[in-house]
């Protein structure tokens, strides 16, 4: 047991370091990354305030590039000059929708000639319950942010969480507020606009290069898988612990109904002791259906010279021989127990006066009959006395009433019966 509870140690002692560990590793986790462009045959479309008659125009500047020239012209309408360009992430995906809330960053490869000193970077997220399927694109939620235009020399880094819910997208849809937040799990494209304040006069616009990149587990599910790995090793300990304690509890049952059993046994003979005696006799008082209860008191007839001239061993043997004649002499229900010495009582439960002399007899003759190859000449003989208790308050009169016949039995020449009447 001690053993076991040493392993639970251990092993608790063994997770605590793992633990530590791993706290430490997170920062080592590789990154989980996504080079998204260049893609095969990406799915682009460029726009300007055309669309709307507007004087600006835009076209495609290479065939295989995501390329965007555009001409930003006066306003001929009431409407700011723009355009712009977007790509769909995932235009085999159905819906094309793409999560990327595994990400928390952006890396941009962007080419930009013109007069504009920022772009603006967008990504358009289908909103449910607002959005069509129709068309996810066009529907979908508008969250962008401004780069300036010094960025493009270098790779540009976009933190996701920089994209908010454009106002004016809010304010022209009459966008209910539970549909206005930002989010990345259903991202339908991704574009950049050359917007307000848009410069007038040629503007180009190539796309190199889009890699996304995150953790494979966030912070938060790594510290909380921890935390769950820890409550399954302390439950798995506590199991443990249960069944170990159940065990030993179960261990030390077994060991005091082992002794109880030992403090209420003869050692010699195997029948029951004093000790054991009062306890029966504790039961038998309280089951109304015991009484009347008679008692035997035996006394093994001439036993010292026995003793004196065998010795104590062959004494022993006639004590377990007598012990177990007298044993088969009674019902189950009965109780024979060792008194002390060569003294024997039996217990007769639910049997008058008249059934125990019988009883008495059929020992004594029994125990008359027995063979002891170990002796010469001497028959080992009983006397006995009998009484019986009516009721549980006579029990401790009855006793001495058996005894007192015994001595009887004794003064008129043993290997008798006598009953107390
Ligand atoms: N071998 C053996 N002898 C025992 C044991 N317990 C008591 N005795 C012996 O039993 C004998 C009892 O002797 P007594 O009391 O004089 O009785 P008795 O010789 O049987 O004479 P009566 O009872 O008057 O017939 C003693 O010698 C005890 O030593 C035991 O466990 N083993």
């Amino acid at each position: 047991m001690p053993q076991q509870s040493t392993l639970i140690g251990k092993v608790l002692l063994v997770w605590a370091l793992v633990t530590l560990g791993l706290v430490g590793a997170y920062d080592y986790l590789p990154a989980k990354t996504w080079q998204w462009i260049p893609t095969d045959n990406p799915e682009w479309y460029l726009y300007s305030e055309d669309i709307f008659g507007g004087a600006s125009y835009a076209e495609r500047a290479s065939p295989s590039d995501i390329h965007l020239r555009c001409k930003l012209q006066t306003p001929r309408i009431d409407l700011e000059p723009f355009c712009g360009l977007h790509i769909i992430l995932d235009g085999r995906a159905d819906p094309p929708l793409v999560d990327l809330s595994d990400y928390d960053l952006m890396r941009v490869d962007v080419d930009y000639q013109g007069a504009n000193k920022k772009l603006r970077f967008f990504i358009r997220e289908f909103e449910p319950g607002f959005s069509s399927m129709q068309e996810p694109v066009d529907s979908s939620k508008y969250m962008s942010m401004y780069v300036s235009v010094d960025e493009t020399t270098d790779t540009i880094e976009i933190n996701l969480s920089e994209f908010t819910v454009a106002d004016w997208w809010v304010n022209n849809n009459n966008v209910p507020r539970k549909h206005a937040q930002g989010s990345i799990e259903r991202v339908a494209a991704f574009g950049i606009d050359i917007a307000f304040p848009a410069a007038l006069g040629y503007h180009e616009l190539r796309i190199r290069r889009v890699v996304f990149e995150g953790d494979w587990v966030s912070e938060e599910h790594w510290y909380r898988y921890i935390l769950i790995s820890w409550a399954v090793v302390i439950l798995l300990a506590g199991a443990v612990r249960l069944y170990q304690l159940r065990r030993v509890a179960t261990h030390l049952k077994a060991q005091k109904e082992q002794y109880q059993q030992l403090s209420e046994v003869d050692q010699l003979t195997g029948v029951m002791n004093r000790h054991g005696l009062s306890a029966y006799f504790e039961v038998v008082k309280a089951d109304p259906t015991a009484w009347p209860v008679s008692v035997l008191f035996i006394d093994i007839d001439h036993f010292k010279p026995i003793n004196d001239n065998y010795g104590h061993g062959v004494g022993d043997v006639i004590l377990r021989r007598v012990s177990e004649t007298l044993a088969h002499c009674c019902r189950e229900r009965d109780q024979i127990a060792r008194w002390g010495g060569e003294e024997f009582l039996m217990a007769l439960p639910g049997t008058d006066l008249e059934a125990a002399t019988r009883v008495a007899e059929r020992a004594r003759v029994q125990v008359a009959q027995l063979v002891h190859p170990e002796l010469e000449r001497e028959q080992a003989t009983v006397s006995i006395g009998v009484a019986t208790a009516s009721l549980p308050g006579e029990l401790e009169m009855t006793l001495d009433r058996a005894d007192a016949s015994l001595y009887r039995a004794k003064r008129q020449g043993r290997n008798r019966v006598i009953r107390f009447e």
